[in-house]
C-alpha cells in the first residue's frame, strides 16, 4: 500500500495542473489499466489485484457485520478481484451460490486463489467485462469499492445493467469509502478525490448522490447501513420493486 503511494506523489508534483486536467499521463493511470478502458493481461493485472486483495477481507468483515445476507440465495460480487469478500461471506452462510465476476485475467487469479483454499466448488469464478452488461441469475449483487472508479455515465451504466440483471425483489449492495462523511472528509473527499483524479477515472460520490443514482437506475428503495468504520467503506442496499419467487 505505502510502496505504491510512490506513484501518487509523484503524480501531485503539479497538483494545480493535475485539477485543471492538463497534467501528463500519470503513474496511476497506468497501475489501474482499466481506468483507461484496457482489461488488461495476467502481469498487468497482478499489481493492482494483489494490492486490492490485501485490504480486501478487513473491507468484507465492515461489510458483512453491517448487512445481513442470511436469506440470500445466489450472490454475484462484481469485481470481486482476488474473491476474499465471498470467501468472508463462504465463512458466514453455508447456503447461497456465489459467483465472482471480473475481467478475465483477475478472475483466473482469483479461482487458483480460491482453490488454493479449497473453495473452489463453492465459489464460481466468471471472466467478462462489466461495461457489456451483466450475467443473470443472482438474487444479490454486490459492488464493493467499483462505482468510485468510474466517471458518472459508465457508473450509471454500471448500475442500469445491475437492475436489469437482478429478478424482481433482487437486492443491490454497493460498499465503498464515499464523499462528506462526517469527520473522514480529509479521506472520504480529499484523498479519495487526489487519487481518483490522478487514476483519471471516478471520484468519491457522496451517499445521497449515490442513492439518487440508484433511483434513477431504477432501484425503488435504499438504505445505508452503518459500518465500524465509515472512512474505509461505507453500505447502501437498494431494492428492485416486486417480490422474489
Ligand atoms: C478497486 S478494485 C476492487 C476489488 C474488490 N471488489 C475489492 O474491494 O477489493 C476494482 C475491481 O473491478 C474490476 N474491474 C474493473 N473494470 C472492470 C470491468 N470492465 N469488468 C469487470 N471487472 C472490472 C477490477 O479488475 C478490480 O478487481
Amino acid at each position: 500500500m505505502i510502496e505504491h503511494h510512490a506513484l501518487l506523489y509523484a503524480d501531485l508534483a503539479d497538483p494545480v495542473a493535475l485539477l485543471r486536467g492538463q497534467a501528463p499521463p500519470t503513474g496511476l493511470a497506468r497501475y489501474w489499466p482499466y481506468a483507461s478502458g484496457l482489461s488488461g493481461d495476467a502481469p498487468t493485472v497482478a499489481p493492482y489485484s494483489g494490492l486490492m486483495g490485501a485490504s480486501q477481507a478487513l473491507i468484507a468483515e465492515d461489510v458483512l457485520d453491517a448487512c445481513d445476507l442470511s436469506g440470500v440465495r445466489h450472490l454475484m460480487d462484481v469485481g470481486g478481484g482476488e474473491g476474499a469478500f465471498l470467501q468472508a461471506v463462504a465463512g458466514r452462510h453455508a447456503t447461497p451460490r456465489l459467483t465472482l465476476f471480473d475481467l478475465p485475467a483477475v478472475a483466473e487469479r482469483a479461482a487458483s486463489r480460491l482453490a488454493q483454499a479449497g473453495l473452489e466448488g463453492r465459489i464460481a469464478c466468471r471472466g467478462g467485462d462489466f461495461h457489456g452488461g451483466l450475467p443473470t441469475g443472482a438474487d444479490t449483487i454486490s459492488l464493493v469499492r467499483i462505482v468510485h472508479d468510474h466517471d458518472d455515465e459508465p457508473a450509471l451504466a454500471l448500475l442500469r445493467a445491475a437492475h436489469a440483471a437482478l429478478p424482481p425483489g433482487g437486492t443491490l449492495l454497493l460498499a465503498e469509502p464515499m464523499a462528506g462523511t462526517p469527520g473522514a472528509e480529509p479521506v472520504g473527499d480529499a484523498y479519495f478525490g487526489f487519487y481518483l483524479l490522478a487514476m483519471g477515472s471516478g471520484r468519491p460520490r457522496r451517499a445521497e448522490e449515490l442513492r439518487a443514482m440508484l433511483r434513477t437506475a431504477g432501484f425503488a428503495v435504499t438504505h445505508e447501513h452503518p459500518t465500524r468504520r465509515p472512512l474505509l467503506t461505507r453500505v447502501l442496499k437498494a431494492q428492485k420493486t416486486g417480490r422474489l419467487k
